[in-house]
């Protein structure tokens, strides 16, 4: 099956040749079909990942295996590069006992780059108000007039160490300085900015939302950070609604919920990220409840975010709405083309990498719906030029990210092409693909057709849902989660997704 991305076809061929040649076990291929093979260019063949540990594995264990039978394959001799692209979601569960103990061993060293990038940064930023290390977090209108008065020949300090860190669930990575602000992102920026500067006081909650790679997860730490130099003894965690929910459950099945409400409520700020998880789940939305009121009640801070403004979120009860539409909401819409490009330069910046303005504009003007794409694209063009000792240049960005960009300007997806191809392929019918029929195979083509609109056009997901028969956003969020998971566990569903994505394009190209 050819889905227009050679490398793709030559590393399935080199995987099966050598597992039928009895040189690969089932482990190890289950290993190698992890990896998403990106492309060839001359004498280097790329390949993604999704963790240093999936990385590391395949260095250690097959990629010389791999190097001899693609070279074999392609006919000539091939060096293999692996980039870590942490959007790909590639752990198996059915593989997750087995190298439980060793991802842990190996994201030791990962954390540790936090804490010294922690470090750096913390030695790099201009200083903010200094903090007198005496004391917890106190009202900041309190610790105003006290920095104002403050004497002392100390340099400040900030409190940026390994275990603060760990405990408050910070990427240090995430900044203001190193966040580009536009006209989509002003507001949120800057009302993020005065919840780090005064916690607790204005904005409360401050309730974030956006599409997909907007944004939302790197100004809540950002918050975090700021906030964390400010008042250095201050109190912060910052966790995703889905860890919530897990340390909530544990919580109750080890009967160790009052460890668990402590935990959350003698915090000065609560960062809660992607909130839209826990709708419906009654109880632990019972328990954020009281979270919320306790915190609120003690005028502690509160960031929330989510996929969606709070009126049109799902499985929520009116009173919790209600709160978090108490304090100030702010949407990140999508960066034009300028911040795109903005974002690009200091990313390519702060890595210490030279790239010319055209590959720039070229990446931010074919990826517009996803800021994590586009930083995926700007690694991809980057470890080629590193790997291969040149300097980035427009057409090597363009070869290699062929899968990624096709021609643009000939180039028109829409929703009814992609749900003609997905039905054909399926061997269903469009009205297939909008009905309530609930049989195993429609829902699964239904899903697919909704990841791919997601993915290949610029249509929202209400848009989608009325498209798809009317149904709501969280039903095609939903779908679209569930397939991009089941890309990086499902060879099955790997290969139909690639198909379709190639077939659509093709389609699109070469219009009957
Ligand atoms: N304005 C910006 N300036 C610099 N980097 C940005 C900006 N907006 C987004 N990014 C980068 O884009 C990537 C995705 O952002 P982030 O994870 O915060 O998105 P999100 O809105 O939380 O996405 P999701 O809803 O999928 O969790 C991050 O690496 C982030 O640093």
């Amino acid at each position: 099956m050819s889905d227009g991305n050679p490398a793709k076809a030559t590393w399935q061929a080199a995987t099966e040749l050598l597992r039928d040649e009895g040189d690969l076990s089932d482990s190890q291929t289950a290993f190698v079909r992890m990896a998403h093979p990106l492309a060839a260019v001359d004498d280097v063949f790329m390949i993604a990942v999704g963790s240093e540990f999936v990385k590391s594995w395949i260095e250690d264990h097959v990629a010389d295996r791999m190097t001899d039978k693609v070279s074999a394959i392609i006919g000539h001799s091939i060096r293999l590069m692996i980039s870590v692209d942490p959007s790909i979601n590639d752990m198996p569960n059915a593989l997750q006992p087995e190298s439980e103990q060793q991802l842990r061993r190996v994201e030791q060293p990962a954390f540790e780059r936090y804490a010294d990038s922690a470090q750096s940064y913390a030695e790099s930023r201009p200083e903010v108000a200094p903090t007198p290390n005496e004391g917890s977090y106190q009202d900041p209108r309190e610790v105003r007039y006290r920095d104002s008065h403050y004497q002392s020949d100390q340099p400040y300090r900030p409190q940026q160490d390994r275990s603060v860190l760990t405990q408050a669930g910070l990427n240090p990575e995430y900044t203001f300085d190193n966040f580009v602000i536009g006209d989509s992102n002003r507001f949120a920026t800057a009302t993020s900015l005065a919840v780090a500067e005064s916690p607790g006081t204005t904005y409360n909650p401050l309730f974030l939302y956006s599409d997909s790679g907007m944004g939302k997860t790197h100004l809540m730490h950002a918050i975090g950070n700021y906030a964390l130099n400010l008042y250095s003894r201050s109190k912060i965690r910052y966790v995703s609604s889905e860890e919530f929910v897990n340390l909530f459950i544990n919580s109750l099945e080890s009967g160790k919920m009052k460890e668990f409400k402590d935990q959350f409520r003698s915090v000065d700020i609560l960062l809660i990220d992607d909130i839209q998880f826990i709708g419906g789940k009654e109880d632990t939305m019972v328990e954020f409840f009281h979270t919320f009121n306790a915190l609120t009640n003690a005028n502690k801070q509160i960031v929330i975010t989510s996929d969606v403004a709070p009126n049109l979120l799902n499985g929520f009860e009116e009173r919790m709405l209600s709160r978090f539409n108490s304090g100030v909401t702010a949407s990140i819409d999508r960066p034009n083309l300028e911040t795109r490009i903005a974002i690009l330069k200091k990313k390519a910046n702060a890595d210490g990498i030279e790239v010319p303005r055209e590959v720039h504009e070229f990446i931010a003007s074919n990826i517009t719906t996803n800021i994590r794409e586009m930083e995926g694209a700007l690694r991809r063009v980057t470890a080629l030029a590193d790997l291969t000792n040149q300097p980035v240049s427009l057409s090597q960005s363009q070869a290699v990210l062929k899968d990624l960009i096709s021609n643009p300007d000939t180039i028109e997806i829409t929703a009814s092409l992609i749900m003609g191809q997905t039905s054909n392929y399926f061997q269903l019918t469009i009205d297939d693909l909008t009905s309530t029929d609930r049989s195993r195979s429609i829902v699964v083509a239904r899903h697919i057709a909704m990841y791919l609109c997601r993915e290949m056009t610029e249509l929202s997901l209400p848009k989608i849902g009325e498209i798809f028969g009317g149904r709501d956003h969280s039903t095609v969020l939903t779908a679209y989660r569930k397939i991009d998971k089941q890309m990086a566990q499902k060879q099955t569903t790997y290969n139909q997704v690639s198909e379709l994505t190639s077939r659509i394009k093709q389609a699109a190209q070469h219009p009957e």
